[in-house]
C-alpha cells in the first residue's frame, strides 16, 4: 500500500480491489467534481479529468454511477496528454440527498466516508428537527453519524444545550467545540484516527469552514461573513476533500438549506430507535399511530416519556421519505416498462421472416 494513497484515506477493501487493475491504470480520489471534469488526487498529485466513454454509458443508465466527492477511481493517461476516469470503484458508503430539482433519484453527496460530523452551530440556537433530519440521511449512509456542536464560545450553557440535542440523537455521540478558541477540538481531531475520512454535513454557516481550517491549522476555505442575523450567507457551490496535515481526510460538503430524504427507511429507523422499538409493540402491525388501538407509540406520548416534539418530528420524516419511495417506485415502474417495450420490439424483429 502506497503511503500517499493511504494518507488519502485508502482502506483495506479498496486497496485489495486496486490488485486487480490492470498497471498502466493509475488510482486516485475524487477530491472535486466540476465542469464536467473530476480533480482527482494521485500519488503524483492533483490532475483534472474527463469520463471515458464506458463511464459516460454508466452514467446515462444511472446517474448516480458518476464520480462524486471522495470517490476511489482509476485514470488512464493517453500519448495525446488526455486524462480520462475509467472507472469509479465500489462504494464502501454514500452520503446521498433527494434531488432537488424534483427527479426521484438522489444526488449523491460523497462516498467513502467513515464518519460523518453534523455541525451544527450553537448559536442562533440548533434546531432539533433539523438535526433529527441530518442524523436519519447519515444513519442511511452506512458511516457513523457523530453532532459536532460548534460556536461553543457564543454561548453560556453549551453542556445544557448539548444534553438537549443528545436526547434527539440516540447512538450518536455530541460533541461541543469552538472554531475559534480551539476548546473541544481535540475530540474532533480524534474522529480521524487512522486516516479515516471525515465528511461534514450542516446547514450554511453552521461553521463548518472555519472547522476544517481549525482542525487544519491553516486557512484552506473562504470562511462567509456573517450577517447582522447571525446567520451565514448561502454562498457554497464548493464542495473539497481536504488531507490534513496530521492525517486523516475531511470532506465540506456544501451548505444544505433544505435536504430531502432519500431512503430505504432504515435512516429513519436508527436516527429514532425509541419510536422503532415502541412501535414494534403496538397492537397492530401496520398501526400508522394515529387512532389505532393499543398504540404504543400514542401511550408513550400520554405518559411523556416520548416528547411530542420528538413525534411530529418522526412523523413528517416518516411521510416524506414514504413520499420519495413512491417515487422510486414510479420511476422504476417507467423503466420496467421502456425495457419490455424495447425487448418486444427486437423480439418482433427476430420473428420477421428474413428477404
Ligand atoms: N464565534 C464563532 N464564530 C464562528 C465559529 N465557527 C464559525 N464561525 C462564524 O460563523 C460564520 C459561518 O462560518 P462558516 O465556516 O463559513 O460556515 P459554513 O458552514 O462553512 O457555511 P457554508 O460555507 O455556507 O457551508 C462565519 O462568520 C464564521 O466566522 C466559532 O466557533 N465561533
Ligand atoms: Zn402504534
Amino acid at each position: 500500500m502506497s503511503a500517499t494513497l493511504q494518507a488519502l484515506g485508502l482502506d483495506a477493501s479498496t486497496a485489495e480491489f486496486l490488485q486487480s487493475v490492470p498497471e498502466e491504470l493509475v488510482p486516485g480520489r475524487v477530491a472535486r467534481v466540476d465542469k464536467g471534469l473530476a480533480t482527482v488526487f494521485t500519488e503524483d498529485g492533483p490532475v483534472r479529468a474527463s469520463w471515458s466513454s464506458s463511464l459516460l454509458a454508466e452514467i446515462a443508465a444511472d446517474p448516480q454511477a458518476g464520480p462524486c466527492t471522495g470517490d476511489w477511481v482509476v485514470l488512464r493517461f493517453w500519448p495525446d496528454d488526455r486524462i480520462t476516469l475509467e472507472s469509479v470503484l465500489p462504494r464502501r458508503t454514500t452520503i446521498v440527498r433527494a434531488e432537488v430539482g424534483g427527479s426521484s433519484r438522489g444526488q449523491v453527496l460523497a462516498a467513502n466516508v467513515d464518519v460523518i460530523a453534523i455541525v451544527v452551530g450553537l448559536h442562533p440556537e440548533p434546531n432539533i428537527g433539523r438535526i433529527e433530519r441530518f442524523l436519519a440521511l447519515a444513519w442511511e449512509s452506512g458511516a457513523r453519524p457523530v453532532v459536532v456542536l460548534t460556536k461553543a464560545d457564543l454561548v453560556g450553557d453549551a453542556d445544557a444545550l448539548a444534553e438537549d440535542v443528545a436526547l434527539a440523537a440516540p447512538g450518536a455521540d455530541v460533541l461541543v467545540c469552538s472554531a475559534t478558541t480551539g476548546v473541544g477540538l481535540d475530540d474532533v481531531r480524534a474522529l480521524l484516527d487512522g486516516d479515516a475520512t471525515l465528511a461534514l454535513l450542516g446547514s450554511s454557516g453552521a461553521g463548518k469552514s472555519s472547522l476544517v481550517n481549525a482542525l487544519a491549522g491553516v486557512e484552506l476555505l473562504d470562511v462567509q461573513e456573517i450577517r447582522e442575523d447571525g446567520k451565514g450567507r448561502h454562498t457554497s457551490v464548493r464542495r473539497e476533500l481536504i488531507v490534513l496535515p496530521a492525517g486523516g481526510v475531511v470532506i465540506d460538503t456544501p451548505g444544505l438549506r433544505g435536504i430531502g430524504l432519500q431512503e430505504s427507511g432504515e435512516g429513519l429507523a436508527a436516527a429514532f430507535p425509541d419510536i422503532t422499538a415502541l412501535a414494534a409493540e403496538c397492537k397492530f402491525k401496520d398501526c400508522s399511530h394515529v387512532m389505532e388501538p393499543d398504540c404504543a407509540v400514542r401511550a408513550a406520548l400520554e405518559d411523556g416519556s416520548l416528547p411530542y416534539r420528538r413525534y411530529e418530528s418522526w412523523v413528517k420524516l416518516r411521510r416524506e421519505a414514504a413520499y420519495m419511495a413512491r417515487r422510486a417506485d414510479v420511476r422504476l415502474r417507467a423503466q420496467a416498462k421502456k425495457d419490455w417495450a424495447r425487448a418486444s420490439k427486437s423480439y418482433r424483429k427476430d420473428l420477421k421472416p428474413r428477404p
